[in-house]
């Protein structure tokens, strides 16, 4: 499928303080970033240094107050309404219920106006893709927390979006099985081609996942340092071991505010 870039320029934004007499607060500032067409980027930063808003910025979810994002070199608007973006929030919000394939179909079907059947078609292709084929039947109380989290993943996949927007998905999950999901995510990655932007605390997960690491600091929010991560790939969890691993994760941790994980 054809890759899509995104371009970012002079981003500002401020939310103004509810009930408050005080200046609104600009988390944003004079932000510039290029994201390449196919590429796994990341924004890694502590917590409040903005990287949910600039990820929703160069979706096109959220307008900023000044400043332009194009998305494959059209408005981010554009890509939006052409159904180019998919989102995997922080938690999966499964609709209790509705099987895995119904959950991961909904949305599809919602936008197209496709017949359920053929919703459910895509959808069914996604799990496969996620590694729930055999799984497509259950409700949600009947997935783990990784389970749910690849439908969320799937849900996003089968509206086949050119980017797909990540914001921590697997902030919840035990470490064990975040890392089975970050390889099976490199997985779908590079068997897609889609350009991914991804979200998160973790200095590891950032290195293992990523062909590019913005890091964020805060107040206001800001890229302090892209890094682009050489490592080979396809990487498995073989690459944790690696010294170039450990020097990109060094780097970063030099890099970042308090509060990251490693
Ligand atoms: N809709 C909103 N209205 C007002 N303030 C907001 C809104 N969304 C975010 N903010 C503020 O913007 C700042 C950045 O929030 P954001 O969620 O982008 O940070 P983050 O780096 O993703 O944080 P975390 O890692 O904790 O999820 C925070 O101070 C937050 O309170």
């Amino acid at each position: 499928m054809e890759s899509v870039g995104i371009s970012a320029r002079g981003i500002e934004m401020c939310f103004s303080r509810r009930g408050s007499r005080r200046a609104a607060q600009t988390v944003l500032h004079d932000l510039d970033i290029d994201i390449a067409a196919g590429s796994f980027v990341t924004l890694l930063g502590p917590s409040g240094c903005g990287k949910s808003t600039l990820l929703k910025i160069l979706g096109g979810i959220l307008a900023p107050t000044a400043g332009a994002v194009s998305i494959g070199g059209r408005p981010a608007a554009e890509a939006v309404k052409a159904r180019r973006i998919g989102l995997v929030p922080q938690r999966p919000a499964l609709l209790p219920w509705k099987s895995a394939v119904q959950n991961a179909s909904m949305l599809r079907q919602i936008a197209t106006g496709e017949r359920a059947s053929q919703a459910a078609s895509a959808a069914e292709s996604a799990l496969e893709l996620v590694g729930l084929e055999g799984a497509a039947g259950k409700l949600p109380h009947e997935l783990s927390g990784g389970m749910a989290q690849r439908v969320s993943i799937a849900r996003a996949l089968a509206m086949d979006p050119a980017i797909l927007l990540m914001d921590e998905p697997f902030g919840a999950l035990d470490a064990i099985t975040r890392d089975e999901l970050n390889e099976k995510l490199a997985e779908i990655w590079a068997a897609t081609g889609k350009t991914i932007l991804f979200v998160t605390h973790s200095i590891s997960e950032a290195v293992f996942l990523s062909d590019v690491v913005h890091v964020m600091g805060v107040n206001p929010g800001r890229i302090l340092e892209t890094l682009p991560i050489g490592l080979p790939r396809p990487r498995t969890r073989a690459v944790f071991d690696e010294p170039l691993f450990s020097e990109y994760a060094a780097r970063l941790r030099e890099r970042l505010e308090p509060k990251a994980t490693v």
